[in-house]
């Protein structure tokens, strides 16, 4: 998007009130007066994460996916500051040591579940067939 508005701190700690209220998040900034009072937190705890990145403190709460899908409605810009955690990749990139550990493991292990019973069964055949023809 070209016409996104990018907003400064100075621009953030002039909306610190309850009649004015944004938020930065992840290099997003969001107007969330109007949530203040819906907060299952409570208003006055978001007021304190304002005029200031607010990331860490969202994510510290460990808030539901429905608390992040629910930021989205309130989104007005960018912070020119960017995002100060970006989230971790959970695709390793192809050919790391990660995206290929994982697989290999699984390839050796039902390797091991074909390869030992049907060796359980060839030495059961062996001494069934040793035994029987010792016995004539
Ligand atoms: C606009 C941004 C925010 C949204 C949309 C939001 C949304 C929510 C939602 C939906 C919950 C209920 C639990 C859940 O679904 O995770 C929640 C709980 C909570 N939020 Fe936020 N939150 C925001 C910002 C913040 C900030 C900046 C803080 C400050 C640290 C905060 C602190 C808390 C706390 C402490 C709870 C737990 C309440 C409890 O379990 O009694 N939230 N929030």
């Amino acid at each position: 998007m070209s016409d996104t508005k990018v907003f400064s701190l100075a621009d953030l700690k002039a909306h610190q009130t309850d009649k004015s209220c944004w938020l930065v998040v992840h290099g997003k900034v969001y107007d969330v007066t109007d949530f203040l009072e819906e907060h299952p937190g409570g208003y006055d705890i978001i007021i304190t994460s304002t005029g200031k990145d607010a990331t860490q403190d969202f994510e510290e709460i460990g808030h539901s996916k429905s608390a992040k899908k629910l930021l989205e409605k309130y989104l007005i810009g960018a912070f020119e500051g960017g995002d100060s955690a970006p989230a971790v990749s959970k695709v390793p990139p192809p050919g790391s040591s990660a995206a290929t550990q994982p697989q290999q493991k699984g390839a050796a292990t039902r390797a091991f579940h074909v390869v030992l019973p049907l060796l359980i069964l060839l030495a059961a055949l062996a001494l069934n067939f040793y035994f029987s023809s010792s016995r004539q």
